[in-house]
């Protein structure tokens, strides 16, 4: 791990189903830094995910946050390190109104926050919807919005981002560009982000990571990886069905 690493994972593989899922992914990410992690679809990107945020324990390799070693740290214990996590699908709870929705992550574990945390952390992504509105009636940009701000009223210094533009219109994908830059380089936030539009990570991220097949194959600037001949072979032969993801 890079001595200024806040957050990685070294050497982890994976098996999921009696299949080889990941093979020696190792990564590292700064604060204020943004990694972003791309692949042809079932390259094991999700699957990755799910090793470093604690939903699953992998086969061999470790995973550390701020130079402790966390592999056997699940979930919740994570999230109240500083580590959050948002899905490819923002699913919001049916029943509840946006102002029960970020009381109860205020309320979710010790130290309980207040109201103010919580505005701060709406403030921050720019959701500024009335409290008595059903969560679920929230679009898409506004779930994923309510979801990011329930993360950053705890301060987290990693946040682990699996495709957040998934089902945004390119303005409203602008604005979230805008939003997750002040995260990183305003409040210093790493952020490791799965991403298939260039566009994104040509904006955003200060390095990427190729996988391919559980395994990683390139990691450099946009423009290196770019030419990377490996990268060029994943990207066309599996351009057909859908490219990197
Ligand atoms: N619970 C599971 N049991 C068995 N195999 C699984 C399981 N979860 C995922 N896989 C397999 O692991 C491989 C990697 O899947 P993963 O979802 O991590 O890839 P991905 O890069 O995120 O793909 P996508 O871009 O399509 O989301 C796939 O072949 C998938 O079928």
């Amino acid at each position: 791990m890079a001595a200024s690493a806040i957050f990685s994972c070294d050497q982890i593989g994976l098996d999921l189903g009696g299949r080889s899922i990941l093979r020696g992914i190792s990564l590292d990410v700064k604060p204020g830094e943004v990694l972003g992690i791309i692949g042809p679809n079932g390259a094991g990107k999700t699957s990755l995910f799910e090793v470093l945020s604690g939903r699953i324990s992998p086969k061999s390799g470790t995973v550390a946050y701020g130079g402790r070693e966390i592999t056997g740290l699940p979930l919740h214990r994570r999230a109240r390190l500083g580590i959050g996590r948002t899905y490819q699908t923002p699913i919001v709870p049916e029943d509840m109104t946006v102002a029960q929705v970020l009381k109860a992550a205020r309320q979710a574990y010790r130290p309980y926050l207040t109201p103010d945390d919580a505005e701060w952390g709406a403030g921050l992504v720019g959701f500024r919807i009335p409290g008595a509105m059903m969560a679920d009636r929230l679009d898409t940009l506004n779930r994923r919005k309510l979801l990011i701000a329930c993360l950053l009223m705890r301060r987290p210094s990693v946040l682990l981002m699996d495709e957040p533009a998934a089902g945004l219109i390119n303005s409203e994908i602008d604005e979230l560009d805008d939003i997750m830059r002040v995260l990183a380089k305003e409040l210093n936030i790493a952020i490791v982000l799965i991403e298939h539009r260039m566009e994104l990570l040509d904006t955003l991220a200060d390095r990427v990571l190729v996988m391919d097949a559980g395994e990683t194959i390139a990691e450099g600037s946009l423009a290196e990886i770019l030419l990377n001949p490996r990268v060029k072979a994943a990207y066309f032969e599996t351009d057909a069905g859908g490219g990197l993801h």
